[in-house]
């Protein structure tokens, strides 16, 4: 394992702060780029991140209509990123219409098709919320689960769950499905508005492939040494 398997989420709103944190943090190699900075600084930001050879997670969870999700899966196949959310509760049509659409895309660009995963059960839901507001009859890890595997039937790469369904979704869905944990928070950190955490070592025992880690480390008040921090509790070199 290695610190490649750390993603750190650029959650800034605009193209200057994402600079700025990106030359805080050299060391990092796979950055995300979520909805606040896209629809911000839209391709701009990833044209930065290639030209610093650094790998790409264009998390924007799209979920809308099959045809919708196709379009803009199509538009998106065309950036040559590496990772690509959608949400599983977008249903099977569209999961399936979505994973043609990013392969038509990135032929179309002459580009490699981005691994496209789809997320869960957001990790700022609990039971409770599931239960009470969402009105969703299943046991929150059982829904994670059919989640990930309405996603896998449909020939998707991987998901995006909580560590704390990790190890049951590694079970199901096998050692190929990809699995993206955010929601992680090393024990000396906030938890702010994560409900279903882990800490960094144990969401990987459990079965992570990768994980999203940010305020932890892009809150602190010195980052590199929150950085610092985490590998050495993960012993990453
Ligand atoms: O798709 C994601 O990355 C995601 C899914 C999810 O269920 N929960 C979740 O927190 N995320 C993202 O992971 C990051 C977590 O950031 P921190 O809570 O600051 O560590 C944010 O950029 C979220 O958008």
């Amino acid at each position: 394992m290695n610190d490649e398997k750390i993603i750190v989420p650029l959650d800034v709103s605009d193209l200057e702060s994402a600079i700025a944190l990106m030359d805080q943090l050299p060391q990092v190699s796979f950055w995300k780029v979520g909805l606040e900075l896209f629809t911000s600084t839209g391709p701009a930001i990833l044209d930065v991140l290639k030209s610093r050879q650094k790998r790409i997670f264009l998390d924007l969870k799209f979920h809308d209509i099959p045809n919708t999700v196709a379009g803009a899966c199509r538009a998106a196949a065309r950036y040559g990123v590496d990772l690509l959310t959608i949400h599983a509760t977008c249903g099977n049509d569209c999961l399936k219409a979505a994973v043609e659409a990013v392969q038509v895309g990135a032929e179309k660009a002459g580009t490699k098709p981005p691994k496209l995963i789809a997320i869960t059960v957001l990790t700022s839901i609990s039971a409770r919320d599931l239960a009470f507001d969402l009105k969703i009859p299943l046991e929150l890890p059982e829904f994670a689960l059919e989640m990930a595997l309405l996603a896998k039937n449909a020939g998707l790469n991987g998901a995006v769950c909580s560590p704390q369904e990790v190890a049951q979704l590694r079970d199901s869905c096998g050692k190929d499905f990809l699995l993206v944990c955010p929601g992680v928070r090393p024990s000396w950190a906030e938890k702010g508005d994560q409900k279903r955490s882990l800490t960094p070592s144990q969401a990987f025992q459990a079965g992570a492939d990768f994980l999203v880690i940010g305020r932890p480390i892009t809150a602190a008040a010195d980052p590199v040494l929150a950085w610092d921090k985490i590998c050495e509790e993960l012993n990453l070199g």
